[in-house]
């Protein structure tokens, strides 16, 4: 695996790469990589030539000082992890590399950063567009995989390559769980043990809204069934549950057509904030 930190050199690899008629599959990552990321990296190694994994803790996409200082780095395991699963290029670029003076540039998601992750994480997505930007810019990647874990983030996306006919595949992968359910997350390993113990309640609460949802329930039986079962589990705090369209992100009163609704969820647990969906 190649390293790079900085923008030139990767930009000269890449070069290289595409005029030997490779093609790029990129796999953008704040690190702390657990078998979510590992997956993400396995699909684009069987989609792609060459496979490009950046690490970069983002700090404009950060609202909450106090979540950037305690976000975990752990650079050297994650490259010995990705070099396991067979990527090419980890680019692992510092701050003043990637923002040599502050980024001025604004983005506006219109109503899908009003909502949820939007409303919660106020400037998280102009944050997230202007270094996914960037990264499109410097990769110039044929397909770029994102988690469904961030389904809101997909969506930003989405609209980002679309407005700005970014030339490249966008592509959902699957959440990948723990054995007990919980979604994985590099916060996750923030979580004191007996919040550990406690943190797949929040996808037992989603399981039970979606199999009240497909019980034809309302959206609003559904999400007050959530509020009750989390207010059982005292540690958590229910930042909020949605039903909406899976592609719009918008809330909805009914079911969508199969694979079309999502049920989002996002809860802090003790000094951590979980977030999680299901489509179905
Ligand atoms: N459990 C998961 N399954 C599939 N993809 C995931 C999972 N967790 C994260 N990803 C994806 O990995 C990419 C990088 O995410 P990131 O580095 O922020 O990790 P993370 O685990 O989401 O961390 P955190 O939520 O704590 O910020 C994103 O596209 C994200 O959606
Ligand atoms: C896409 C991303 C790498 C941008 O910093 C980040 O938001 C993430 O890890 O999901
Ligand atoms: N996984 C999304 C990145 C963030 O929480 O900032």
């Amino acid at each position: 695996m190649l390293r790079f930190n900085s923008i030139s050199a990767l930009h000269a690899h890449l070069t290289a790469v595409r005029q030997a008629g490779q093609t790029i599959g990129f796999v953008p990552t704040m690190g702390a990589l657990h078998a979510g990321h590992l997956n993400l990296i396995e699909q684009a190694r069987e989609a792609c030539d060459v496979v490009v994994c950046s690490i970069f803790v983002n700090p404009t996409q950060f609202n909450n000082p106090a979540d950037l200082a305690r976000y975990p780095r752990t650079l050297e395991q994650d490259a010995a992890q990705l070099e396991t699963v067979g990527t090419d290029v980890l680019f692992s670029p510092s701050v003043t590399e990637m923002y040599p003076q502050p980024a001025t540039l604004r983005f506006n998601f219109g109503a899908l950063e009003t909502i949820m992750e939007g409303a919660s994480r106020p400037g998280h997505f102009n944050g997230v567009g202007l270094v996914v930007s960037k990264l499109f810019h410097l990769v110039q990647p044929d397909k770029a995989f994102f988690g469904q874990k961030d389904l809101q983030q997909v969506a930003v996306i989405k609209c980002l390559v679309r407005d700005l006919n970014f030339p490249l595949e966008l592509i959902r992968c699957a959440t990948v769980r723990e054995a007990d359910g919980l979604a994985m997350s590099s916060r996750n390993r923030l979580l004191s043990p007996k919040e550990r113990a406690e943190a797949p309640a929040l996808f037992q609460a989603l399981t039970l809204a979606q199999n009240m949802l497909l019980d034809e329930a309302t959206p609003e039986q559904a999400k007050a069934a959530v509020a009750d079962y989390l207010d059982g589990w005292p540690a958590f705090k229910l930042d909020y549950i949605e039903a909406v369209n899976a592609d719009s992100l918008q809330s909805v009163s009914e079911l969508q057509p199969p694979g079309q609704t999502a049920l989002c969820i996002a809860a802090q647990l003790g000094n951590v904030r979980l977030i999680d969906n299901v489509v179905f």
